[in-house]
């Protein structure tokens, strides 16, 4: 079977098979204890379903190296609109999630990631790191979904792999833009660093399916992504994720409309920025009577580049001092698997 090299970097941290295979949703008539979490508050602050509370940055305006440096800067997420991106990628994208995640669980776990790889069919990584289950079942992809497609649908996989891998493609093209946006805003002097890295790619499917006591599950605990950039597209009925605002604690990030995607700043990307910009901490939440599905397409550069905290980008600031250490992407991942968030205080200076 082929193996990425971002999933050969998983490698060394196996996961067991139990914290790996996800519940049968299907059976469940309530939540079992496995998957019961304290009561999940809701904050009673935002009230208002329709405000996306996160800057919505039109990739066409004039200034848009400043909106998304501005975002970035302060909440590390926003939402872009006229990315030029057309609606069927994702509606192809998330019929072809719905039609995996619908398999019956005997067939998807034949496709269950395995203990030391990355893809497949599991549970959220980041799941050995909390006492309870999440509600939610994953299928990851790094680059081509052939060989696991073949197991699920022996005699029609290519239209799943040819929906996924373009939309890998998709997402990265945009993903490029943004990032060279961000550099743009960065180290807009810097013009050598626009070809400094090669880049790296994972195509996350979530499912979260309907909850009987959504008070008492959480689609996915918090975390932060790790790479550079996430793009999370969302359809527009079925809100969930939520950011952890300083001042106003859990907020929801509603859909704006079906073609709105939303980007957020992953762990590697705070490093390059010398801390400036924030990873954002994020949780979803469940719903009673809605499946949702999301998809996430995560950019990064390839494992073995290495990323050092670009300190001239803070101007005014007299003398700028990194505060982390040079590290290896690989082994950033390594450490976030052992560690999860504790990551950040081994590698700060
Ligand atoms: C390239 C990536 C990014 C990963 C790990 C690996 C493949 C799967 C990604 C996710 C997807 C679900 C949330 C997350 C937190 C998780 O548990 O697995 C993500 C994680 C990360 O951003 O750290
Ligand atoms: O489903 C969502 O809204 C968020 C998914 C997510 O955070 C992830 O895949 O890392
Ligand atoms: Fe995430």
């Amino acid at each position: 079977m082929a193996t990425s090299a971002l999933e050969e970097s998983f490698k060394e941290n196996p996961q067991s098979l139990q914290h790996i295979l996800p519940i049968d949703f299907h059976l469940i008539q309530e939540v079992p204890n496995s998957h019961l979490w304290p009561n999940i508050n809701n904050s009673p602050i935002n009230h208002d379903e329709k405000n996306p509370n996160v800057p919505i940055i039109d990739l066409l305006a004039p200034n848009v190296v400043e909106l998304i440096g501005h975002a970035c800067r302060t909440l590390g997420i926003f939402q872009v609109v006229n990315h030029g991106v057309p609606l069927e990628f994702f509606d192809e994208a998330e019929s072809q999630a719905r039609r995996l995640f619908a398999l019956p669980a005997e067939q998807k776990v034949k496709v269950v990631r395995s203990t030391s790889g990355a893809t497949g069919y599991g549970t959220a990584r980041i799941t050995p790191f909390f006492s309870k289950f999440m509600w939610h079942e994953g299928f990851t992809i790094m680059d081509s979904p052939l060989d696991h497609a073949k197991e699920l649908w022996p005699h029609d996989y290519q239209e799943f792999c040819d929906v996924m891998e373009n939309y890998q493609k998709k997402m990265k093209a945009l993903s490029f833009q943004l990032w060279l946006l961000i550099l743009n805003y960065l180290q807009p002097s810097q013009e050598h660093l626009i070809n400094s890295f090669e880049f790296t790619q994972a195509l996350q499917l979530n499912s979260y399916p309907c909850c009987p006591n959504p008070n008492h599950a959480l689609g996915l605990a918090p975390h932060t992504d790790s790479l550079f950039l996430t793009i999370l597209h969302q359809t527009n009925n079925t809100k969930g994720l939520q950011i952890l605002k300083k001042d106003q604690g859990w907020t929801s990030i509603a859909p704006i409309s079906n073609d709105a995607l939303i980007v957020n700043v992953g762990d590697l990307l705070h490093i390059l920025s010398n801390g400036e910009f924030p990873s954002v901490y994020h949780r979803v939440l469940v719903d009673q009577t809605k499946h949702r599905v999301s998809l996430a397409y995560f950019f990064g550069p390839q494992v073995d580049s290495t990323i050092v905290p670009l300190v001239s980008f803070e101007k005014n600031v007299g003398v700028v001092v990194p505060k982390y250490r040079k590290v290896k992407v690989k082994e950033y991942l390594s450490l976030k698997a052992k560690h999860l968030e504790k990551v950040f205080s081994l590698i700060r200076y």
